[in-house]
């Protein structure tokens, strides 16, 4: 053990550390993506395909092994196709990712929970229909449609005068951004998904329809039953009232709207521990090597800093042998073509021997290779004036 974790200190490099950096934060983006979003039955069968196919192919086992390969293909192809909302979604929060802390760095306490949620209870009480969006990471932009801006404080009279059925502005969603009444009257997208509405109407397929699409919390006040539900990662629910100022508080601090506090790194810490797990084990597994290989390659010997029209005479070397030695996964980083003993010329004169050695002057060898052997190892060079007849 003791001589496993010396040998393992001396051989790791920065770029490996780096390689299982990258490597755990895809696997934890997609880990992420998996809890929120695909079933526990399809995790199985998943993992299921994956053991199958590792046991398949340590078996030697051709015709599975091939058909998996093939399958592979087919299943990266379905995925784009079915779930190209999330990519597409996913992408987006890439690209939001400034336009999110510029919010938080704008946004400090002006929004007032307590008001939000006073003005969501009077209305529930008072069975008034209502939408309220309140944004996360990604833009709204492209799913909401002919919303009129207002750009008010958030308080009680106004959102109770947003609502109200005489008013011409109560039908569609009232915007909550940046800690202030940004939008009324915008139109959501509707869900398909109408059993997941409960019976609900319009309202409540509006809210659900936008948390399919993107990362915001919809609150509905229902007319009919007087009911808060909140909507959000594609489902909906009615909540008790109780419990909405700390649901809504927890949406905004994460969120960056009500103040400083945000999402810390520590939340999510058994998917990051375990996606890091993941890409070390995998880094174990296809990247380390302690085993050397040894390999000969011949490569061009090229002269530098010859003067204008002078020549190497004949016998002239053009090329080396060069053995190397190192991991197999040092050789797959190895390119062949920036291999050169790249030989410079100092002082030349007319016909006298120059001699050169050649393993100081070969070039694009990796780090994490080394030369055993070269030859030749010197090489004699004598130049002549191609100037003179
Ligand atoms: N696409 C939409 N975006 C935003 N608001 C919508 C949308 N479609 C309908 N609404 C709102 O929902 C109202 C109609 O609600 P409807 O009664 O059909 O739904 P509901 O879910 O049964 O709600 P409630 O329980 O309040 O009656 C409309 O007057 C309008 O204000």
């Amino acid at each position: 053990m003791e001589h496993f974790l010396q040998n393992l200190t001396q051989q790791i490099r920065l770029a490996d550390l780096l390689d299982i950096a990258v490597v755990s934060l895809v696997l934890y983006i997609a880990l992420s993506w998996f809890r929120q979003r695909a079933s526990r039955a399809i995790g199985i069968s998943l993992l299921g395909f994956l053991l199958l196919y590792v046991v398949a192919s340590y078996l030697g086992m051709y015709l599975t092994t091939r058909v998996f390969q093939v399958g592979f293909l087919g299943a990266a192809l379905a995925f784009i196709v079915v779930f190209q909302q999330d990519i597409r979604q996913g992408v987006e929060r890439l690209a939001s990712y400034r336009w999110r802390r510029r919010k938080r760095q704008l946004t400090t306490a002006d929004t007032n929970v307590t008001s939000l949620c006073d003005s969501i209870e009077k209305l529930a009480e008072d069975r008034i229909g209502a939408l309220l969006v309140f944004p996360a990471r990604q833009p709204l932009d492209r799913h909401l449609r002919g919303g009129i801006p207002v750009n008010g404080e958030i308080s009680v009279p106004l959102l109770l005068s947003i609502f109200h059925p005489k008013s011409p502005g109560h039908d569609g969603a009232v915007l909550i951004q940046d800690g202030r009444v940004a939008q009324l009257g915008a139109h959501l997208p509707l869900s398909i998904d109408v059993a997941k509405v409960h019976g609900g109407g319009t309202r409540h397929t509006a809210a659900l329809g936008l948390a399919e699409r993107c990362d915001a919390l919809v609150v509905v006040v229902s007319e009919e039953r007087g009911t808060v539900s909140l909507a959000e990662k594609g489902s909906i629910q009615v909540i008790d009232s109780a419990d909405l100022p700390a649901r809504l508080k927890t949406h905004l601090d994460a969120h960056g709207e009500n103040g400083d506090s945000g999402r810390t790194g520590w939340q999510d810490l058994p998917t990051k521990a375990l996606a890091l797990f993941l890409a070390s084990v995998c880094w174990f597994l296809f990247a380390y090597q302690t085993t050397t290989v040894q390999r000969t390659l011949v490569v061009p010997i090229e002269y530098r800093n010859l003067p204008e029209r002078w020549v190497v005479n004949d016998p002239k070397e053009s090329s080396a042998e060069v053995t190397l030695s190192g991991s197999e996964q040092g050789f797959e980083l190895l390119d062949v073509s920036k291999i050169a003993v790249s030989l410079e010329i100092k002082n030349p004169r007319e016909g006298v021997p120059i001699r050169l050695q050649t393993e100081d002057s070969l070039k694009g060898i990796p780090v994490e290779l080394n030369v055993t052997r070269i030859n030749p190892r010197e090489v004699f060079v004598i130049l002549s004036d191609g100037k003179k007849p």
